[in-house]
């Protein structure tokens, strides 16, 4: 079992909204490592950072990947600070990996004053710009594809990558 294609970028790419449309336009399932995590874990994820602290969200992040990766077949959105641990990025190159790049203007809209995303609590748009910075080299070196999604709706990008991912 391997994902159709897994979906990365920083909060705000649209990857768990372009990756639910994708999934409806492919016919195949749709899963989003931070739903996936926030069953395991119980709780949702602004109270396992508040509770049990990022290393702990990171460590439940890093399993749920890997079995996401090794065991899902449909559409995979993973969330946007994944792709910093090392083992995840060394799995996600046997993957078709689609990079949805986002300028900051875009992302900073799209993710209003963070709420829901525990690592935007504070000062939203300059960690948001930090955050973008420091992890770009690393979404550009897991990608297959990538797309970039300012001034594209959710429905144009998952049909443009539908037609890119059939070639
Ligand atoms: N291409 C887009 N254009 C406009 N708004 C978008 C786009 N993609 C996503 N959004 C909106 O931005 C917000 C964040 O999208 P989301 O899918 O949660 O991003 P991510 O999972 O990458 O953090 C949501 O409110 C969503 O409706
Ligand atoms: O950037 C990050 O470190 C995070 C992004 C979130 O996912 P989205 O990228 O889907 O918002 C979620 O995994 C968690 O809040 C941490
Ligand atoms: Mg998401």
């Amino acid at each position: 079992m391997t994902p159709v294609c897994v979906l990365v970028g920083p909060p705000g790419a649209g990857k768990s909204t372009v990756g639910q449309a994708l999934a409806a336009l492919l016919e195949v399932p749709f899963a989003d490592t931070d739903a996936l995590i926030e069953t395991t874990a119980g709780k949702p994820i602004p109270d396992i950072f508040v509770e049990d602290g990022e290393p702990a969200f990171r460590a439940l992040e890093r399993v749920a990947v890997a079995d996401a990766l090794a065991g899902f077949d449909g559409v995979l959105a993973l969330g946007g600070g994944a792709i910093m641990d090392d083992g995840t990025r060394a799995a996600l190159a046997a993957h078709r990996v689609v990079y949805l790049s986002v300028e900051l203007s875009d992302a900073v809209k799209r993710v209003g004053l963070g709420a829901g995303r525990p690592m935007l609590s504070v000062n939203p748009r300059a960690t948001l710009k930090y955050l973008m910075d420091q992890r770009r080299p690393l979404y550009e070196s897991v990608a297959t594809h990538t797309v970039a999604t300012d001034g594209r709706t959710p429905q144009e990008i998952a049909e443009l990558l539908a037609a890119r991912l059939d070639t």
